[in-house]
């Protein structure tokens, strides 16, 4: 893609971990990245990384608001790449579903005393609702083009960072998507209204990333183009007219998600679920797409980019589970070379001399 050659079709999507300090990495991240991307993956994305601190999920989430989260990041983005694997990154603002505790931790908006919490932002002043009950503040036109800047501002500390991969967050229910979303934006001014006015901050947002981001490195989107809420047939359609604006604005592939916008999504929670949908974006949308969700049978993965249907398979939660799980994908696909996917320290070992690891006894 662009400059960029992957080793592989297998993507490590961004997943939060919860685990930074104001915005920046600790000692958790460097390994859990560096883990991940030792094991083979073409692509490794960092998790949703905040473009300002209202724009964090959680007081765990990482930032590139500043310079010294960008130094940290840097040494991730060194740390994927050393091992063999395209260092990408995500940007996002959660919008309405800031200031929220861990998952683990309650999974719900900090109390209103709660010290560490702040107040949320979002398109039309409508709470998530559940256990995000917290009523945002409606963005101001300011607000608006404030988001914006914080957007570029991110990208451009993330280019310096030295990741070659960029992924904005327009997905799962967070300020982009909410802008998207009928559930979530109820404007009367230019960005609400109709598909193409609830899509302009997606555009502008794109655009002006674009503008800085080099042209010879992947620029991507995480785009929420179905909610299961029952009007999945227009939100669809909605969305692929949407990914056609994207594609004449320079994005080079979109990753396909669900919005989360809702707490009445009936999710279909089958594995490969979206790649029907993925499929159907990348045909009418004219653009390469990935997608998640339940990809982890290795048969699932091989036949969707087999089959056209998808140009990367995104593993997330298989990798949580197993770092080497495209080491272990191409052993059970009896791939020859297999344990090449893994650095030589491990690699020469795995593939000389018989060993349980080989299903061979000793
Ligand atoms: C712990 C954790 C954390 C996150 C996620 C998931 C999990 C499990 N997911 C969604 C993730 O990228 C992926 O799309 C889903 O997990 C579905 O893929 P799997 O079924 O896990 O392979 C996610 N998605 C995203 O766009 N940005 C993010 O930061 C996160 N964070
Ligand atoms: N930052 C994000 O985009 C996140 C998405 N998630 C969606 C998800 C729901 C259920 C299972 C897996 C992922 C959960 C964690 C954070």
């Amino acid at each position: 893609m662009k400059s960029i050659t992957l080793r592989n079709r297998i993507a490590v999507p961004p997943m939060c971990q919860y685990s930074a300090v104001d915005g920046a990495i600790t000692d958790w991240h460097l390994p859990h990245y560096l883990g991940m991307a030792r094991g083979g993956a073409g692509l490794v994305i960092v998790e949703a990384t905040a473009v300002s601190p209202e724009g964090r999920i959680t007081p765990g989430c990482t930032g590139l608001w500043n310079d010294m989260q960008a130094e940290g990041m840097a040494r991730v983005a060194a740390a994927i790449k050393s091992a063999g694997a395209v260092p990408g990154i995500q940007i996002g603002h959660a919008g309405r579903k800031a200031s929220a505790n861990r998952p683990w931790e309650g999974d719900d908006h900090m109390a209103d005393g709660d010290p560490r919490g702040w107040p949320t932002l979002s398109p039309s002043a409508i709470a998530f609702g559940a256990n995000l009950p917290q009523i945002p503040a409606e963005m101001t036109p300011a607000d608006i083009a404030r988001v914006k800047a914080d957007f570029v501002s991110a990208a451009i500390r993330a280019r310096d960072a030295g990741f070659e991969w960029l992924e904005l967050h327009f997905a799962h229910g967070y300020l982009a998507q909410s802008f998207f979303s009928v559930h979530a934006n109820h404007r009367t001014d230019a960005y609400g209204g109709d598909a193409e006015h609830r899509g302009r901050f997606l555009i502008e947002t794109l655009q002006a990333v674009r503008a800085i981001w080099p042209e010879h490195l992947p620029l991507t989107a995480r785009f929420g183009v179905i909610e299961f809420d029952g009007r999945d047939e227009e939100t669809l359609d909605e969305a692929i007219a949407l990914t056609r604006k994207f594609r004449e604005t320079g994005l080079d592939l979109l990753s396909v998600s669900m919005g989360f916008s809702t707490m009445t999504a009936n999710i279909p929670w089958t594995p490969a679920f979206m790649v029907p949908i993925a499929e159907r974006v990348r045909r009418e949308g004219g653009i390469p797409v990935a997608t998640a969700w339940g990809m982890d049978d290795p048969a699932d993965a091989e036949r969707a980019i087999a089959e056209d249907q998808l140009d990367i398979v995104m593993v997330g939660r298989g990798h949580l589970a197993d770092p080497h799980y495209p080491f272990r994908t191409a052993r059970a696909l009896d791939l020859p070379k297999s344990s090449s996917l893994l650095p030589e320290q491990y690699a020469y070992w795995l593939s000389r001399y018989p060993g349980p690891q080989n299903g061979e006894s000793i």
